[in-house]
């Protein structure tokens, strides 16, 4: 099964274990050691009362003496030992675990459409990878081993003391229901409380990567005090949160703390009561007493994880929704090869949410190697028509064609070699200009990538630049204008040589002049290929084979340039207000 498929209705600990599958072996080994280490932890507290009884009883046999302490630092050495080879083999297994429900979340985002990774922020997806995730890792690298350990070891002593003598037993154990009270009522509304922690966590994270993201634009309306202000409420809001929380909690939480591994508490009034009242020996009063104190550090940890545990589970759960977006199913076979690059919307509607249709009953034929371009007032849905061809979203409704191939009949492959896309936002990734243009296609060669950059009009900037081609860029680090990364973009595209290529305002941010030949060697490279393209310059696709004009969702126009200019309102709308704004520019073509 691939990772983080049919995860639907699992459990979280199905889910966490699902992800630690492939490491049971370490884990399994790794209890192993831990369980060596905590019974080596114990023996010194029955040698000490061996010791203790010889004290008491002047015993003077030296050579005794010397063994049993050599035997108690051997013990310790070993139980160090034992619990370092214990953890290393845990936080192994652990981050080996936790790397594998990282990549199965990112591996999911890859996998659904690109709208419904959108609709979460950059914050609450970089906080499930990251940060939530982590917190499985402390949890897992050490309760899995120390708990299983310190559990069996809590019931052989248990068991050891009942044989000793069961009322001392009784008195040993007495502190586990007196602090299951306490813990009880601290546990009792966790997960509503954990939950609203989270949700004040995950508002600092998705504020801080608003705040970062949008620097400039509120450096620009100068908004860095309301928009600082925003940051540091939330902060208030998480850290007041907290605090409230823990103050809360503080009380109850030290009473468990205090009273779990507090063993004496029984063990020493009854212990002592009968040994002088009844047939106890002073042998089995010291080793009860002992192996009490010795109850403490395991029953200490009990209480620690119980918070771990919680936090682990909230950790997972969070995840899961994550874990169960909704798959784009893909056919793994090709059901037939494209025969040529002709595109046919049939009848297609689509709505982002259930009562807001966005595109109804749209029909339109785009021949192989023509020219099309899609006009129309802002949000009358120009680039969702474009991101449905590109499958960024499934229809609701129709048939999208591609050739002689239904969209969603396509393999993944044939569909990314087949149709090449790019937006309005142009996205520089960290590495060499030469790698983000490769990126288009990756066996690309130096003199492909050169002539790419040339097509794109981007050879003369790269290079002015201080290494050219291999010079680092990273997205949003200032080398780079708004432009030029656009025709780094375009570049990547010609590159890349699909038979379908899809614009979405391509040139919106590069200056006339660049424009005009962008647009003349776009229409150059786009020979034998079918080119959609949105446009707010109308200039550039007034010579386009067949120009759609969308309005509120629904096609209103459908011709060349001219004869919309007579018979569609909307263009005649659109062109009046382009040339009005554009007049001068139009004039010069
Ligand atoms: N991810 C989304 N979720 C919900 N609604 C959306 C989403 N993306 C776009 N919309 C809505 O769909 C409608 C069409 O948007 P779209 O971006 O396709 O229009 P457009 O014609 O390309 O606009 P513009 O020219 O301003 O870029 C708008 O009302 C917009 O608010």
């Amino acid at each position: 099964m691939k990772l983080g498929e049919k995860l639907m209705k699992k459990n979280w600990l199905k889910i966490l274990f699902h992800f630690a599958n492939g490491h049971k072996l370490l884990f399994i080994w790794s209890v192993f050691f831990s369980v060596l280490s905590v019974f080596a932890g114990i023996v010194p507290y029955v040698i000490g009362a061996r010791l203790m009884a010889m004290i008491i009883m002047k015993q003077n046999n030296y050579s005794e003496f010397i063994v049993l302490l050599g035997s108690m630092l051997l013990a310790f050495v070993l139980k160090t030992i034992f619990y370092g080879i214990s953890t290393t083999l845990s936080h192994h297994a652990a981050y080996n675990t936790l790397n594998n429900l990282r990549n199965a979340i990112t591996n999911r985002l890859m996998q659904t459409s690109l709208g419904v990774v959108k609709h979460f922020s950059a914050g609450s997806i970089k906080n499930a990878i990251l940060d939530r995730t982590e917190e499985v890792e402390i949890p897992l690298a050490h309760m899995i081993p120390e708990l299983s350990a310190n559990i069996l070891l809590i019931i052989v002593t248990a068991v050891y003391l009942f044989i000793l003598d069961f009322r001392l037993a009784l008195s040993a154990l007495l502190t586990i229901p007196l602090a299951s009270i306490p813990l009880f009522l601290l546990m009792r509304n966790f997960e509503a409380k954990y939950q609203a922690y989270m949700q004040a966590n995950n508002e600092v994270n998705n504020v801080m990567v608003e705040y970062i993201e949008g620097i400039e634009v509120i450096k620009t309306f100068n908004q860095t005090g309301s928009s600082f202000r925003k940051f540091s409420s939330a902060v208030t809001e998480f850290k007041n949160y907290t605090l409230n929380w823990l103050r809360t909690a503080w009380k109850t939480q030290n009473l468990i703390f205090a009273l779990l591994p507090f063993t004496l508490l029984g063990v020493l009034p009854i212990g002592i009561w009968l040994y002088l009242d009844t047939d106890l020996s002073l042998n089995q009063l010291l080793l009860g007493l002992l192996l009490a104190i010795g109850l403490s550090n395991p029953l200490n940890k009990l209480s620690l994880f119980a918070n771990d545990f919680n936090a682990m589970k909230q950790s997972v759960i969070d995840t899961q929704k994550f874990l169960e977006l909704p798959i784009l199913a893909f056919n793994k076979k090709e059901v037939g090869q494209i025969i040529n690059n002709s595109i046919e919307v049939a009848n297609v509607d689509f709505s982002y949410t259930s009562d807001n249709p966005i595109l109804t009953a749209i029909n339109l034929k785009i021949p192989a190697n023509s020219f099309c371009a899609i006009v129309g007032p802002s949000g009358s849905g120009k680039s969702t028509l474009l991101q449905l061809l590109t499958r960024f979203w499934d229809i609701q409704k129709g048939n999208i064609m591609i050739g002689n191939v239904a969209l969603q009949d396509l393999t993944l492959h044939q569909l990314n070699s087949t149709i090449s896309y790019v937006t309005q936002d142009s996205f520089i990734f960290k590495g060499t200009i030469a790698d983000n243009i490769r990126m288009g296609n990756p066996d690309a060669t130096e003199k492909e990538v050169r002539a790419a950059a040339q097509a794109a009009r981007c050879i003369d900037f790269i290079n002015e630049l201080p290494q050219g081609f291999q010079t680092e860029i990273s997205f949003g680090n200032g080398q780079l204008s708004g432009g030029q990364q656009q025709r780094i973009s375009i570049a990547r595209a010609i590159l890349k040589n699909a038979s379908i290529i899809i614009l979405d305002e391509p040139t919106a941010s590069i200056d006339p002049e660049n424009e005009q030949q962008i647009q003349e060697s776009l229409l150059k490279l786009t020979k034998n290929k079918t080119v959609i393209m949105v446009a707010h310059r109308l200039s550039t696709i007034k010579n386009a084979d067949q120009i759609i004009v969308l309005d509120t969702g629904k096609i209103v126009g459908n011709g060349k340039h001219a004869e919309l200019l007579e018979s569609c309102p909307t263009y005649q709308r659109l062109w009046a207000s382009y040339t009005q704004t554009e007049g001068w520019h139009i004039d010069n073509h």
